[in-house]
């Protein structure tokens, strides 16, 4: 029997209230605080499926933005929360305290804060608590908002980083951090010519700089392969590795791709070994999109034993601290409890693939991190443990000498400002002795 309409509907009625993207925002918001969750994470995409693709895209705009602002959200709202509720209404509050923040119409934020934590049994009792204090935020706007200190890391991460490279260094990452990352492809063949053909701009090591906000799969040249999406950071190991039409270099941690893409694109013939099977789906993926070559294993690092490589280049898992421009998310999802082990699992990694070189052969080393541990260190500590063993200035034009250190290339995401910053990078060459 059909139903008979006396209204608009509940999810045409949500839309018009922006309720279906906030209630996602805010289970997105709920699970990287308390569960550890990363916005990347499946549950993370299961979280918005419901919700038409603008929706979608709204609530994780909303989830990232609060994220990328916590601490100035959480300073905004201190003062009116004496007694701190549980954490969900905390992050209701920071979802509205986002959006007052940054213009969005104060009524409309206010009711729709209430509507959804009067939505559950366990928050309901909040109503009143949310409504004042979204008032008096609203009050103020986003006058109120420019007043509060511009967003910090946590402790966790923050006190290394000053320890490492010092405040200023580190309040220069946080702006960064702030601003986001921009686009950044690489091109398969001639970067000046992509450059032009997509309006970007063409960086100094030759990746192409596009605004962050268009749809990468609807540019022209996208569907026959002519680039892929890798932060100019991302794409500097494979530079420094150098590989030459016909060397055997072998990929380690391949997946999804980029750099394999890279080293194939410039003639070498390229093995890629990864853990995970579906990041190597996503890489056999962006071969066949790019028509390049490459040979795909699934496997640990750490069991591989097929040697006499002309270069190998180890990719390694790191803590990844590098990306926050573009994962605000990370800080808050993790606490470094992870990091000792990371150490110790990359300097294994390095520890098994040097006697895979044939002798001569080099190895680059490569982490997307901004802690000394996963890098500098990294590189001192393998010369000390492998005796012959040394580490080569690689020539690269594009980037500013202070970049280069004795023990290899720092990159930072306050480097590059003028340009639009970069990732967070350590990459060092190193070269195994002839026989
Ligand atoms: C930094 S990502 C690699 C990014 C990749 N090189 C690229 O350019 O697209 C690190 C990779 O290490 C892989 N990985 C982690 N532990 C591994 C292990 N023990 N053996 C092989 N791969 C591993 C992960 O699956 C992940 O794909």
């Amino acid at each position: 029997m059909a139903r008979e309409r006396t209204g608009p509907s509940k999810d045409e009625g949500e839309d018009r209230a922006g309720l279906g993207p906030r209630r996602a925002a805010w289970r997105l918001l709920n699970a990287v605080t308390t569960e550890g969750m990363l916005l990347s994470d499946a549950r993370a995409a299961a979280m918005v499926a419901n919700l038409p693709p603008e929706g979608r895209a709204r609530a994780q705009r909303l989830a990232t933005e609060t994220l990328r602002n916590l601490s100035r959200v959480d300073g905004w709202l201190a003062p009116r929360l004496r007694k701190g509720p549980p954490p969900t209404i905390r992050n209701v509050l920071r979802l509205g305290a986002l959006e007052i923040g940054q213009g969005e119409a104060g009524h409309g934020v206010v009711n729709a804060v209430v509507a959804l934590v009067s939505e559950g049994k366990r928050t309901e009792g909040f109503r009143s608590l949310a409504n004042a204090v979204l008032r008096s935020l609203a009050t103020e706007g986003p006058e109120g908002w420019a007043r509060q200190e511009p967003p910090h890391l946590p402790d966790w991460l923050r006190s290394p980083l000053i320890e490492a490279w010092g405040g200023a260094a580190v309040r220069g990452m946080e702006a960064a951090h702030l601003a986001g990352a921009p686009l950044d492809l690489s091109a398969k063949e001639d970067p000046a010519a992509l450059a032009q053909a997509l309006g970007g701009r063409l960086l100094p090591t030759g990746s192409v700089r596009v605004n962050a906000g268009v749809q990468v799969t609807a540019l022209p040249g996208y569907q026959e392969g002519a680039f892929w999406v890798q932060d100019a950071a991302a794409a500097i190991p494979a530079q420094v590795l150098a590989p030459r039409p016909g060397e055997r270099v072998l990929d380690l941690c391949a997946a999804p791709g980029g750099k394999t893409l890279q080293m194939a694109a410039m003639g070498a013939e390229v093995t890629s070994l990864d853990l995970s099977a579906p990041r190597l789906d996503r890489l056999r993926d962006n071969l066949a999109r790019t028509g390049l070559r490459a040979r795909v294993l699934q496997g640990d690092v750490l069991d591989f034993a097929e040697g006499g490589w002309d270069a190998i280049l180890l990719d390694a898992p790191c803590s990844a601290t590098g990306t926050i421009r573009r994962h605000p998310d990370l800080p808050v999802a993790r606490d470094g409890a992870e990091i000792s082990g990371l150490i110790e699992l990359q300097a294994r990694m390095i520890d098994h693939a040097v006697p895979l070189l044939r002798p001569g052969g080099r190895l680059v080393f490569a982490t997307c991190s901004l802690l000394p541990d996963e890098g500098e260190v990294q590189a001192e500590t393998a010369l000390e443990r492998h005796p012959g063993l040394v580490i080569e200035r690689p020539d690269l034009p594009g980037l500013d000498p202070a970049l280069h250190t004795e023990l290899g290339l720092r990159m930072r995401p306050d480097h590059w400002a003028d340009l639009g910053g970069l990732d967070g990078f350590f990459v060092t060459r190193l070269r195994k002795p002839d026989a």
